[in-house]
């Protein structure tokens, strides 16, 4: 057995529990809209045709806002096709995916959606294929309220009151290559500039995200972020990050440090963005929008052929999640947590079928993968203040990190909910016990533990056997002092109050 030892104090606060950190993505890509949130057939659709099952496993995922419409698909998307009466919207080809896109799903089903699933909307613009101009016109189509050509269109389309979204993305990975309309940082950072000097002209409350890089092993991550904030660090509030992480060779300890990765990341690109701050002389600091992170078997999709003949909503991205993906999940929350100083908004990359959470049957079933529980256990019962923990454990060696600890871990603290631990055990042979120093609360209990493990570390979910993969209750916890044993590759919910 390992040992590992925390110590809770609520004097020492990292930042207030961001709700946005608990944010997913709706992309058209695969089956993520169509068959996924949408699918007017389905027996449980209600009568917009949206799915009552994966409506409520939202809810229960405790989603707080929804980036929307992509991902690559925004780089090449008129949103104008996807508003007004159904039978008249075009098929488009879906460049990004390989797909046709019908639009029988556009902004206004997507704002219908988020009032029903109480979801806060992050739009994103097309600055592949587009520009200033259509990110006004879709901003003037949403968050006007009338009186104007394409305010009144929203009217007369049957929505009323305007959507006032406020949270805007400003183009997609225009760093990547495979992105449509790919540009250089500075190509880039002036379009942004440009794009969110008018949309503030617009609605000067707007929060305006600028792409970062769509990885930290892109050659030109820093740079890109740099020249693309000496470009809009006035006009901006946030930064993109975007990460996915893979188990590659079998390498199951490397995989579990994924969040070693993911904390450099964000240290890098806050260092990146205080030193363009610096330079400027400026007192604003701009946050972090981890608008996409997950773990997605990458390799896998860039072995595998784009769909044949432009399929709609063909099955594309996934990911099936065992047990150990599960606890990696698990450990980049803790390290989003971690960070709420400056990661002040964040998107699980997907919501529905896409490397997702939850998956559907067309027509059928839909259930929660193993990824599922870390994120919803942390989105009920992060709340309050992010405390400075520092845990003291046992380390181990990784190939593409070095020494890693065994534990990580975060705390959360609220006057009324009371304290929460979240934290994994990387030990794949035997488990952890963890010691908590919560002296400083004044005689507080453990009125929760559960665990989320499985002696087969590459077991899943799936329609037939949904819950193989769950939290249960931790039965080895003891007081005085407080102990809880974690299990080998567990993710870990500790309650107190
Ligand atoms: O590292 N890569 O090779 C790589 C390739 C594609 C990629 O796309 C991102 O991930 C997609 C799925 O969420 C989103 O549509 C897009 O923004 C993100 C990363």
């Amino acid at each position: 057995m390992h040992n590992a030892r925390l110590t809770i104090d609520p004097a020492f606060t990292v930042a207030p529990v961001r709700r946005r950190t608990f944010g997913t993505f709706v992309e058209h890509l695969g089956r993520c809209v169509y068959t996924g949130i949408y699918e007017p057939g389905h027996p449980s659709a209600d009568e917009d045709g949206f799915r009552r099952d994966v409506l409520e496993l939202t809810r229960e995922l405790g989603v707080t806002t929804v980036r929307y419409p992509g991902g690559n698909f925004v780089s090449g998307y008129r949103w104008e096709d996807g508003v007004g009466p159904r039978e008249r919207r075009p098929r488009r080809l879906d460049l990004a995916w390989h797909s046709t896109e019908t639009n029988e799903v556009g902004v206004e089903e997507f704002m219908a959606w988020c009032g029903k699933a109480g979801l806060e909307p992050m739009m994103a613009v097309n600055l592949g294929t587009r520009g200033v101009q259509e990110a006004l016109d879709l901003l003037e189509y949403c968050n006007h309220h009338s009186g104007t050509t394409l305010s009144d269109l929203r009217v007369a389309n049957g929505a009323k009151e305007p959507y006032g979204i406020r949270m805007w993305c400003l183009g997609n990975e225009m760093d990547g290559p495979w992105q449509i309309g790919h540009k250089s940082a500075r190509e880039y950072g002036r379009l942004a500039a440009e794009t969110a000097r008018a949309m503030r002209m617009a609605d000067p409350g707007l929060e305006l995200v600028a792409c970062g890089s769509s990885s930290s092993s892109m050659p030109t991550f820093g740079a890109w972020e740099a020249t693309v904030l000496e470009e809009t660090y006035d006009l901006v509030d946030f930064i993109s990050c975007h990460a996915y992480y893979e188990e590659k060779d079998g390498d199951l300890g490397g995989f579990l440090a994924c969040a070693t990765d993911m904390e450099r990341f964000i240290a890098s690109v806050v260092a990146t963005a205080d030193h363009v701050g610096a330079r400027l002389r400026s007192r604003k600091k701009i946050n972090l929008s981890f608008d996409e992170w997950n773990v997605w078997y990458l390799s896998r999709f860039q072995a595998a052929e784009p769909p044949a003949d432009w399929p709609v909503a063909p099955p594309l991205l996934e990911d099936h999640y065992h047990l150990a993906d599960a606890v990696a999940v698990g450990g980049l929350l803790i390290t989003l947590l971690r960070n709420s100083d400056r990661v002040t908004a964040a998107c699980l990359a997907q919501l529905v079928n896409v490397i997702a959470p939850i998956m559907t049957e067309p027509g059928g079933r839909a259930w929660k993968q193993t990824t599922f529980h870390p994120f919803s256990q942390a989105a009920r019962h992060a709340a309050g203040q992010v405390l400075r923990v520092e845990p003291v454990s046992p380390s181990y060696d990784t190939a593409e990190y070095g020494e890693v600890p065994l534990l990580h871990a975060v705390a959360t603290h609220d006057e009324r909910q009371g304290t929460t631990v979240f934290a994994i055990n990387r030990a794949t042979d035997r488990p952890l016990a963890l010691e908590i120093d919560a002296r400083a609360l004044g005689g507080v209990r453990v009125v929760e533990a559960t665990t989320l493990t499985d002696p087969d570390v590459y077991a899943r979910n799936t329609a037939d056997d949904p819950d193989r993969i769950t939290p249960r209750p931790n039965p080895d916890v003891q007081h005085d002092p407080l102990t809880v044993l974690l299990p080998p590759v567990s993710w870990n919910m500790i309650r107190l109050a």
